[in-house]
């Protein structure tokens, strides 16, 4: 069962553990609401023996029902507390556990995980996802199990005491979970439809906003409007059509279980008019009758939420199933040399992005990475740093294998400057601490400087501590590219990958930064992806990288010597 619930609902051995226990004592609790209604009758049964032999003097035995329903209520209360705690609070332990697994499921795939039509879909399963999970495991699944549970033990215990009116009581009811049943696959497939059409919704959402510049420059609002609204028209559409479906079906089980009542009525006074049953049997069956299918009506009213958790379930099973990097945390390689061994690479299956690419990249040196644009510069250097894994061949640091180097410790030995920099909504001063998290606040004005910072810096109202907006909305390019330089120099790694570092600066900035780096590159590794020649002038390797192969590869002067591609893309510049 512990196996069932892990594997069914993607659950931590612990929360199936919890899981089974909350519908034991869900079910213990349901039995317990027939514990009064028996103990009344069997008073009243007694009761009315005695008025009816009026023998006169107190009833006995009173006492004896006032201790039982005392005893009664404790016990109704300790289930009550084991089955809040176990739906409750232990079904929200597991969803933290089920949070905490998602997020380290996250630090562990790779970047190809993380396209940008990805970003809604994740924060839907990490939040929503998520949410609907922990409420469903709350507040309905524990309650489903039970009340199958329940009626079939208070099933059994009917049809001990009374079989033909335990039948009068019970044959509604697989009748309505059949009519469920059968409707329940055309639900689900209703259900997974309107979470996929939500979850287009959001992407579409997050593009909107994402490219709000681009599509206000182009006027294309009406476009896209246009376009939101069709999606939104066929959600609503789709939704009304499974209120409906769903509202049809649990209404007609519900019809069919309230025929329940009336069957025990009428089997019931046919067999005491015969003599089956007598009066007291008649009257608890009713009263049991009108109470039993409450745990099944409530279930089934939960049962459209339910539907949802197999769409839900089924995206975390299947982000938990994504390939994951792994490899060692301790990791100190004997030097800082890249080395890349007949490399492929494709982004997507068909299209190979780098083939047999082999270079080296040695410490102390600068290795520039140019080529025409589109030719795999950027992926080379994002290779390096294991932010995909490769297809073929090997990429080694210091001699070993980067693909058996747990990716976070592998990270630690780099320092990035991208061109796309990506800022934090905080201050500039804690956007550089990013670089190294313990480093104090004159350790960090310390690389500002280094990297230029200072100067748009001191200009600003709060200065190191000014908040810069979303992604650094209120900073320009050139500002925005500075305060990645400026992490970079703080984190000061073994290694630097600097993929067109300083395309956004002016020229007295860029020379300014350009004496800085110098400082920071001193013996060590550093791979320089450029466009502009000048870039490279000082570079002691260079790795011509065409249509994902390396065309040529040498010093400058070997390369200008050769008159290959560098020598004439030189020209071309130049010119
Ligand atoms: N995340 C990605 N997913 C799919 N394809 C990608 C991705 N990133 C890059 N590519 C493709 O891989 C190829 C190489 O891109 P890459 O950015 O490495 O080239 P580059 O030489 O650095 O180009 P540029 O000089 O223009 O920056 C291109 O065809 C590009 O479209």
């Amino acid at each position: 069962m512990i196996n069932f619930f892990q594997n069914k609902y993607a659950m931590s051995e612990k929360g199936a553990k919890d899981l089974l226990r909350s519908i034991i004592w869900t079910t213990l609790m349901n039995i317990s609401f027939m514990l009064p209604i028996i103990l009344s009758f069997k008073f009243l049964d007694e009761h009315m023996r005695y008025l009816l032999n009026d023998s006169g003097g107190a009833v006995s035995g009173s006492l004896y029902y006032v201790v039982m329903s005392a005893a009664f209520f404790i016990v109704m209360f300790i289930l009550a507390y084991f089955q809040y705690d176990s739906a409750y609070t232990k079904i929200y332990e597991e969803s933290a556990r089920r949070r905490i697994s998602l997020a380290e499921t996250l630090r562990k795939l790779p970047l190809s995980f993380f396209s940008k039509k990805d970003i809604a879909d994740l924060s839907s399963t990490i939040m929503e996802d998520a949410t609907q999970i922990e409420m469903l495991f709350s507040h309905a699944v524990p309650q489903l199990y039970a009340a199958g549970l329940t009626v079939f033990i208070m099933g059994i215990m009917m049809f001990i005491y009374n079989w033909m009116l335990s039948l009068a009581v019970f044959w509604v009811v697989p009748v309505a979970v059949l009519v469920f049943y059968l409707s329940s696959k055309m639900q689900k497939r209703m259900h997974a439809n309107i979470y996929y059409i939500k979850r287009d919704i959001s992407d579409n959402i997050q593009e909107i906003i994402d490219s709000v510049h681009e599509i206000k420059s182009y006027n294309r609002e009406e476009d896209y409007s246009i376009a939101l609204n069709i999606k939104l028209d066929d959600y609503e559409k789709h939704m009304i059509k499974s209120e409906l479906l769903i509202g049809t079906f649990i209404n007609f089980s519900h019809v069919i279980l309230t025929l329940g009542l009336p069957s025990v009525i009428l089997a019931g006074a046919y067999l005491l008019s015969t003599g089956f049953v007598n009066i007291f049997t008649y009257l608890v069956f009713i009263v049991i009758t009108a109470r039993i299918y409450n745990p099944i009506m409530e279930a089934m009213n939960k049962l459209a939420l339910l539907l949802f958790l197999g769409v839900r379930i089924n995206r975390m099973k299947e982000m938990d199933a994504m390939p994951k990097q792994s490899g060692k945390s301790e990791f100190s390689p004997k030097n800082y040399d890249i080395k890349f061994k007949n490399v492929d690479f494709s982004y997507q299956d068909g299209v190979q992005t780098l083939k047999n690419v082999s270079f080296t990249a040695k410490q102390g040196d600068v290795t520039a990475l140019v080529g025409p644009s589109g030719g795999g510069k950027s992926t080379a250097a994002k290779l390096c740093a294991r932010f995909w894994d490769i297809d073929k061949g090997v990429i080694t640091l210091g001699g070993e294998d980067i693909s058996l180097v747990d990716p976070e410790t592998l990270l630690n030995n780099f320092s990035i400057v991208f061109q796309d920099v990506t800022l934090f909504n905080s201050s500039i001063m804690e956007n550089i601490r990013i670089g190294k998290k313990d480093a104090s606040d004159e350790e960090v004005i310390q690389a500002a400087r280094m990297a230029q910072c200072d100067e748009f810096v001191t200009k600003l109202p709060q200065g190191y501590g000014t908040p810069i907006g979303e992604n650094g909305e209120r900073l320009s390019g050139g500002e925005r590219q500075r305060i990645s330089i400026a992490r970079a120099i703080l984190k000061d790694a073994p290694i630097i990958l600097l993929d067109e570092a300083t395309a956004s600066l002016d020229a007295e900035n860029e020379s300014k930064i350009q004496s800085a780096l110098s400082e920071l590159i001193k013996d060590k590794t550093v791979l320089v992806i450029a466009h502009r020649m000048r870039t490279v002038s000082g570079a002691d390797e260079i790795v011509v990288i065409k249509d994902g192969t390396v065309a040529e590869a040498g010093t400058p002067l070997e390369l200008k010597e050769k008159q290959g591609l560098f020598s004439s893309m030189l020209k071309a510049q130049y010119q």
